[in-house]
C-alpha cells in the first residue's frame, strides 16, 4: 500500500484502470465436480471443465496478480472467517434452506446439521451445495427426490465474483443477480461484506433482493461515472435503482443506461467492452458501432434521462474528457466473433495500460499490443467453460484513485 493512498485505506474503487491494489478471486472447487452433462447449461457453463486443471489455471491467474503487487482475497477464505460469528452462521443457514422444495421435515433436518458444522465445512457446503444422497434425512420429501437431486444447488459460477459484488467508490454493492442457478452467491458475499471485519464499517449500497443488476454490467470509466449494461442481467428497473442509489450516496454524477442484446454471448456489458487505458477502451467490433447510452443524472430530486447517444460521444462527456478512444482491433467479423465468445474482450486492466487477457484471443491481443497496452496472457481453456474472462473472475475491492497515477 503506498502513503498516496492513506495508511489504512482498505477497499475503494473509482475508475476501471487505477493501479489494482486488492482483488477477490474465487479458487475454483468442489462446486465444479457437481458439474454434468444433464445440468450445465442450467449451472450456466457450456461444458464439464477438468477441476485440477481449471484450478491450475487459475492459480496462474492468482500468481500474476500477485506479481504486479496486487493482493489476491479468496473468497471461499473469506466466508470461511466471516462464518466464525454465530450470527452468520445462523443468517446463512436460514438463507441457504430457505427453498420451498424442501418442506419442512427435510429443512428442520437440514438447519440441525449445517448449524453443526464447522465454518469451513459450513463453507463448503453453501458453496458446493448438498446432493439428496449426501444426507440421511428421512420423510416423505427425501424419497421421493431423485438420490442426484440437490438439495442446496452448488454454486460454480462464483467463480465469477465480478458479478456478485461491486465496490462504488467506497461503497459496496452486493448485487441482485438474474438467473437462478446463481442468485444465492450474493446471499454469501452479503455475509462476507456484513460479518468478516476486514470491510467492518464499510458502507453498503445495494442489496440482493433488489431489482437485478449484475457486476458484469458496471463500469467504473471514471471517477463519478458508471456505465451500467441493460440486457440478459441487469434489467431496466434495475439501472434505474442502481442510479438513484449512487446518485443519494453521492457516489456518481452520471449513470450511462447501454442496452446490450439480450443473448447469452452478451450476457454482460464487460463481454463487449472493457477500458484498458484512462481515455481507451477495448469494444467487440461488431457492436461497437450500434452502441448508446441514454445519459441518467440527477438534480437530487429526480432523474434526468437523456436521449440515447453513441457510447462513446455520451461517455466522453460524462467524462468531461474530449475523446474517449476505442481500441480498432479491425478484426473481420468472423474472427472478432469468434474472440469475442472467447472472452477477448474481458480484459482486467492492472493498471493504464496493462491488462490481463486469456493467451486464446490470439488476434485481439497483438491488436492491444500495436495499440500500446501491455497484455499479461493467461491460460483458460478450462476456465473459459464457464464463458468468463479475466474481468468477470476478479472483483477489485483497491484500486489506486487515478490522481496518483
Ligand atoms: N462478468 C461476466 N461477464 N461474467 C460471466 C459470467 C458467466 C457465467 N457462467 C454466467 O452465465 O453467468
Amino acid at each position: 500500500m503506498t502513503e498516496a493512498q492513506g495508511v489504512d485505506k482498505r477497499y475503494g474503487v473509482d475508475s476501471e484502470v487505477g493501479p489494482l491494489r486488492t482483488v477477490m478471486l474465487h479458487r475454483p472447487g468442489n462446486e465444479l465436480r457437481r458439474l454434468t452433462p444433464r445440468n450445465n447449461d442450467k449451472l450456466l457453463f457450456d461444458g464439464i471443465p477438468w477441476v485440477g486443471r481449471a484450478q491450475e489455471e487459475h492459480d496462474a491467474f492468482a500468481q500474476a496478480l500477485r506479481d504486479r503487487d496486487v493482493e489476491v482475497l479468496y473468497l471461499g477464505e473469506l466466508l470461511t472467517e466471516a462464518l466464525t460469528d454465530p450470527e452468520a452462521r445462523s443468517v446463512a443457514v436460514t438463507g441457504a434452506i430457505a427453498d420451498l422444495r424442501l418442506g419442512d421435515t427435510l429443512r428442520d433436518y437440514l438447519r440441525t446439521a449445517l448449524s453443526d458444522l464447522d465454518p469451513a465445512r459450513l463453507a463448503e457446503a453453501l458453496m458446493a451445495g448438498v446432493r439428496n444422497d449426501e444426507v440421511r434425512a428421512g420423510g416423505l420429501v427425501t424419497s421421493l427426490l431423485a438420490h442426484e437431486d440437490f438439495l442446496i444447488d452448488p454454486l460454480p459460477n462464483l467463480l465469477f465474483t465480478r458479478d456478485s459484488s461491486v465496490w462504488i467508490r467506497d461503497s459496496v454493492a452486493v448485487t441482485s443477480l438474474a438467473m437462478p442457478a446463481r442468485a444465492r452467491e450474493t446471499q454469501l458475499t452479503e455475509l462476507i461484506y456484513t460479518f468478516h471485519p476486514r470491510f467492518a464499517g464499510a458502507d453498503k449500497v445495494y442489496d440482493h433482493q433488489l431489482e437485478h443488476v449484475e457486476g458484469g454490467d458496471v463500469l467504473a470509466l471514471g471517477p463519478g461515472v458508471l456505465a451500467v449494461g441493460v440486457g440478459e442481467r441487469t434489467t431496466p428497473a434495475g439501472v434505474e435503482r442502481l442510479a438513484r442509489r449512487v446518485f443519494a450516496q453521492g457516489l456518481a454524477h452520471t449513470v450511462l443506461a447501454v442496452p446490450i442484446a439480450q443473448q447469452r454471448a452478451t450476457m454482460h456489458l464487460d463481454t463487449v467492452c472493457t477500458m484498458v487505458d484512462v481515455d481507451a477502451v477495448l469494444m467487440y467490433p461488431n457492436m461497437a458501432e450500434e452502441m448508446r447510452a441514454h445519459a441518467v443524472t440527477t438534480d437530487g430530486e429526480q432523474l434526468y434521462v437523456a436521449e440515447p447517444e453513441p457510447f462513446l460521444v455520451a461517455a466522453a462527456k460524462a467524462l468531461g474528457i474530449d475523446t474517449l478512444r476505442r481500441i480498432d482491433t479491425g478484426l473481420d467479423p468472423v474472427t472478432a466473433e469468434r474472440e469475442q465468445w472467447d472472452d477477448g474482450n474481458n480484459t482486467l486492466a492492472l493498471a493504464p495500460r496493462v491488462c490481463i487477457a486469456y493467451e486464446r484471443t490470439v488476434e485481439t491481443n497483438a491488436r492491444l499490443e500495436e495499440s500500446g497496452i501491455e497484455v499479461i496472457r493467461i491460460s483458460g481453456s478450462e476456465l473459459g467453460s464457464g464463458r468468463g474472462g479475466p474481468r468477470c473472475m476478479s472483483c477489485p475491492v483497491l484500486r489506486a484513485p487515478l490522481a496518483v497515477v
